[in-house]
Parts: structure tokens; C-alpha cells; sequence
């Protein structure tokens, strides 16, 4: 993705859909996932429907170290080369293909486990897709969750998966959108990277739980978004205590302010958000921390190289 392609913001709507009933049976959580990204589609403001529909992390499978090996699928997709939908031996990205042409809007289309290239790699994916049903980006969550709070929660994704190695943004007809899965936004070199690289909204897919939601879920989304001055979101599952692992839900799309433009509740839902570019502009001016840096004192992170 070149940086040096001139970067447009424009008012837009983005919706996220905090999908329910997410159980083992793939076909059904894709048929439901589709059926959710049509009625998203339906909302107007304005008198448009929203540019950017966002899906969950892991919308097509239990979330589970176990489960990943199990659900996952094969995309072989590569940046450099344009992607035969068509031929694509997975059944998730034809579906999201579909329904992103169907609705007309830019879809995000949540995480799913990918079987990689070689070497028996497995990754939590999230694919990307524009208004015509072209798959034009992938993000591989970098940072694994890997906790151990005793008596609370443990979870080794490492178990079964591979981080990626790769930071990814795409341009839109509206904004420069930074994606991060889940736990990348514990990672604040992340925000600050994609933020320094021209994105005004970033958009995680997540799955906190009951332990660490209700402490960092809020916290750490608004911090992003006041860090880097920029709109901030993430789409959880709805909850569902039945299932293996308890999302805490919440799906949030935060302003450059760290004012909560939306929230879901543990619920399915589907939340939107009205996104302004005067409010990142009023947030920059306002408050000038992107051009107060003091390289002079500390290292750029954005811009060190490994
Ligand atoms: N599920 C995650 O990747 C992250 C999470 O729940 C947390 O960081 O807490």
C-alpha cells in the first residue's frame, strides 16, 4: 500500500455487528453472519446506508484454541496480486465476497482461522472487501492472546496459532482504515503506527471476556483514539453463556475526543456510528500533540526500523 497516495476523509457511516449465536455449525454462522450484513446494510442516515460493515473476531467458529485447527480455511491471498474470488478454496471469504457486493459497501469482515501457506500455520485472519466483492487486504492478529490470571481466565491462543508480521491499512473512497485484531490493541505501538501512517479510523475486530472486559475493553479503546487522535472501534461477539468463552460484547466506535459515539450492550446488535472528519481536525487543532513530538528526546517509533 503506498503512503505517498494522497489520503481522503469524508463524513461516512460505519456499523458493527456484534453477531449472536455463533455455535459449531459453520454453514449456519455463515448464512447467519449473511443474513446480518444484509439487515445492516438497511440502516439510512442521512440518507445513506453505511460505507463500512464490520463483522466480529472469529464470526464462523467457536473462539478456542482448540476450535481454530478445526474451522480453519485456506485463503492464499497475496497483496502484489488481485484475488480470484471464483477459485478461493475458502467458503467464508466467498460468502463475505458475496454479501459485500450485494449490500454495495466496504466490509470487514470480522476474523476467521486461516490455514497458511505452509508449514501447518494457522492464523486468526481478518479479510477485507470492497463495495464490488474484491478481497483487497488481510490482517493477521500480530500479538497472540496468551493470559493466565489465576482463578479468573487462561487462554493460550499460541497454542494452535501463528502471529502475523504484518501492520495493514486500506484506503477507501471516504478514509484510511488501520486494522488490528483483539489483543493487537494492547499494543500501543500498533494505534501509533497506523495513526502515523495517515489512518483517521482504526477498526478491530475483538473478543474480550467477562475478566478483562469490564476492566480495559473501554479504557484501552479510548485511550487509542485519544493517543493518535483518531476514531476507534471494535466489534465483539455477542455473548453467549453457553459457549466456551464468554465474550463481553460492547462493540464501541470511540471519536478522536475519547467521546463514545456508540455502545453495544452483551447482546446481538447492530450499533452505528455517524464518523466527522471536523471533529479528528477540531481534536488536532485543538489539542496539538501531532506536531509537539520531541524526537530530540525520544526515538519515533513510527518511523524506527527493525
Ligand atoms: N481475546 C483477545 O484477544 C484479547 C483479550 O480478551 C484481552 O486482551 O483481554
Amino acid at each position: 500500500m503506498s503512503l505517498n497516495r494522497p489520503t481522503i476523509f469524508k463524513p461516512f457511516t460505519l456499523a458493527l455487528i456484534q453477531l449472536g449465536n455463533i455455535g459449531t455449525n459453520k454453514s449456519d454462522n455463515l448464512k447467519h453472519a449473511r443474513e446480518m450484513i444484509l439487515k445492516a446494510a438497511e440502516h439510512q442516515s442521512h440518507g445513506k446506508k453505511p460505507s463500512l460493515i464490520v463483522l466480529p473476531e472469529c464470526f464462523n467458529s467457536p473462539y478456542g484454541h482448540t476450535h481454530f485447527p478445526v474451522y480453519a480455511e485456506k485463503i492464499g491471498f497475496t497483496p502484489e496480486q488481485p484475488y480470484d474470488i471464483a477459485s478461493s478454496e475458502s467458503e467464508s471469504v466467498k460468502m463475505l465476497s458475496s454479501a459485500a457486493k450485494d449490500v454495495g459497501s466496504w466490509l470487514i469482515g470480522g476474523s476467521i482461522p486461516e490455514k497458511g501457506e505452509a508449514g501447518g500455520n494457522i492464523y486468526n485472519t481478518c479479510t477485507v472487501y470492497n463495495p464490488q466483492g474484491d478481497l483487497v487486504a488481510i490482517h493477521r492478529k500480530i500479538h497472540l492472546f496468551d493470559i493466565d490470571i489465576p482463578g479468573k481466565i487462561k487462554f493460550k491462543e499460541s497454542e494452535t496459532l501463528t502471529g502475523g508480521n504484518q501492520l495493514t491499512f486500506f484506503d477507501t473512497d471516504f478514509a484510511r482504515i488501520g486494522l488490528g485484531i483483539c489483543y493487537d490493541v494492547r499494543f500501543p505501538e500498533l494505534a501509533m503506527i497506523s495513526a502515523r501512517q495517515g489512518c483517521h479510523v482504526l477498526v478491530y475486530p475483538g473478543a474480550f471476556n467477562m475478566t478483562t472486559g469490564p476492566l480495559h475493553w473501554e479504557l484501552l479503546q479510548r485511550s487509542r483514539a485519544v493517543d493518535n487522535q483518531v476514531f476507534m472501534s471494535m466489534c465483539s461477539p455477542a455473548r453467549d453463556l453457553t459457549a466456551g468463552y464468554h465474550a463481553w460484547g460492547h462493540s464501541m466506535v470511540v471519536d478522536p475526543m475519547g467521546e463514545k459515539l456508540a455502545e453495544a450492550d452483551d447482546s446481538e446488535s447492530i450499533i452505528y456510528a455517524d464518523i466527522d472528519p471536523q471533529v479528528m481536525h477540531n481534536a488536532r487543532n485543538g489539542i496539538p500533540v501531532t506536531t509537539q513530538r520531541r524526537f530530540d528526546v525520544y526515538p519515533d517509533v513510527a518511523t524506527t526500523k527493525k
